[in-house]
């Protein structure tokens, strides 16, 4: 069993580069797909899902390389299934854009349902339901879905609730398909932004990505091209609350500060100072939190992503916090585990309820899913004595060394194999 244990160091100082976004890149690597020649990405991050992807890429003839200067190119000439595995395809969240992007080059896609992290309810309705107004069939079985149409031809389509998979999703299936689309109450986040950016360069005629009606005119062929991929805005918005957490001044570098707007609001209304550059932003912690309110929403609101790093920060916050995640409202795991570390937080229905300003004491905890596992770091940061966090594979979904990271910025955490501790008292499992 591997663990992260961290132990409190003071605060955290220095800088770190931000890698590209996994949530962008994960959207880029399927688009891939759907050009007629070599695609090379940018900027890629090093995280599990990718190597997911490079197992799906194996499976249908999707050429991928990793090359020495860390680009990925990927050739998808030689694609020659449209069926992923269902192991390979549960294995992540983001394996949806292969059904969207293979159904517009083959008219057909096989594929096991989405994994990722689980909130309760994830579902895909709004994917299906667009590929549905496109013309295609959707049949579900166990395991797996098949979607295929003779020809996909443009729709009008109405989304009921903003969603960023299946905008983009969307947006992949219509790209070849015959005549125009129109994407209604369409989300805006940098993702969608980010792929109707590396479309338009290979001769996608997509317009108005970025507002909430986006419209596709459908193309015969894509050419292949050179695109990086955005910066991780989550990320960047977790070492910046790690800098409140510690009361340390982080500066991340390589960032688009507007795609982090909502959170450098949240921090600077609870009293950690912000600096921002052209492409780099400071936060100054001052050691003193204040408490607040926090409700998350589809880009530009709150990010739901990061709602669980900044529950870390309100524990410190004197006084009553409440967050809430309308987004998902069962992303809560992390409320358990914080209170092992001696929280008082307590969650009824789609909030968590804090009284912060309680000592926190290291203890074995459990990482549920990406953001919940850095909730948890973070709160080792300043916790008494070791906080020992399992369900390392999490943490590793969404932040490539993670460690290495917060140890240049002066942070005391390691990586540990097994315990003979948790062995003797069976308590590594909470
Ligand atoms: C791989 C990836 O990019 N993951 C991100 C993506 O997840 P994911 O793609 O699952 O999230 P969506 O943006 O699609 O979901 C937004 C909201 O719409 C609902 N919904 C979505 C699709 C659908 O068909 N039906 C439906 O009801 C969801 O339950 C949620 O309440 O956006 C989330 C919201 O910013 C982030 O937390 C995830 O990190
Ligand atoms: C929820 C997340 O990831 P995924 O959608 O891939 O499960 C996340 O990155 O916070």
């Amino acid at each position: 069993m591997r663990y992260i244990r961290v132990q409190p160091a003071g605060p955290l100082q220095g800088s770190v580069r931000i890698p590209g976004a996994k949530n962008s890149a994960l959207a880029l690597l399927a688009a891939s797909c759907l050009a007629d020649d070599i695609v090379r990405l940018e900027g890629i991050p090093e995280l599990d899902d990718m190597r997911q992807i490079a197992g799906i890429a194996q499976g249908i003839g999707l050429r991928m390389t990793r090359c020495d200067n860390g680009d990925i190119e990927l050739d998808p000439r030689y694609i020659y299934s449209a069926t992923i595995d269902p192991g390979k395809a549960s294995a992540y969240r983001a394996s949806y854009y292969f059904a969207g992007a293979l159904l517009a080059k083959f008219g057909r896609v096989t594929i096991g349902f989405p994994g990722g992290d689980d909130f309760k309810s994830r579902p895909i309705d709004q994917h299906m339901k667009a590929f549905e107004a496109l013309g295609a069939k959707v049949t579900l079985h166990d395991d797996h879905y098949v979607v295929e149409a003779a020809e996909l031809k443009g729709a009008d389509i109405y989304f009921d609730m903003i969603t960023c998979g299946a905008t983009i999703n969307s947006m992949l299936a219509a790209v070849r398909a015959r005549g125009r689309t129109v994407l209604y109450n369409a989300a805006v986040d940098p993702e969608v932004v980010d792929t109707a950016t590396l479309l338009c360069q290979f001769g996608a005629r997509i317009y108005g990505a970025g507002t909430r009606c986006i419209r596709i005119e459908g193309v015969p062929y894509l050419n292949g091209g050179i695109h990086t991929v955005i910066p991780d805005r989550l990320v960047a918005g977790t070492f910046l609350i790690a800098a409140g957490v510690t009361g340390g001044q982080v500066t991340v570098q390589d960032v688009i500060p507007e795609h982090l707007s909502s959170c450098l609001s949240k921090l600077k209304e609870v009293g950690v100072e912000i600096e921002t550059g052209e492409s780099s932003i400071t936060a100054y912690g001052s050691g003193q939190v204040k408490a607040t309110r926090i409700r998350t929403a589809m880009y530009p609101g709150f990010a739901t992503d990061l709602q669980q790093p900044m529950t870390a920060l309100l524990l410190l916050a004197r006084g009553k916090s409440i967050v809430t995640d309308k987004v998902f409202p069962h992303r809560f795991n992390h409320v358990p585990q914080l209170r092992r570390l001696g929280a008082e937080i307590e969650q009824r229905k789609e909030s968590a309820f804090i009284r912060g300003g309680r000592p926190l004491i290291g203890d074995w905890v459990h990482a549920t899913d990406v953001r919940a596992g850095m909730a948890l770091v973070l709160a080792g940061l300043v916790a008494e004595g070791s906080t020992r966090i399992t369900g390392v594979e999490h943490v590793e979904r969404g932040y490539s060394d993670i460690i290495g990271s917060l140890r240049s910025l002066g942070a005391s955490l390691s990586l540990h194999e097994q315990d003979a501790e948790a062995g003797q008292f069976g308590y590594g499992c909470v």
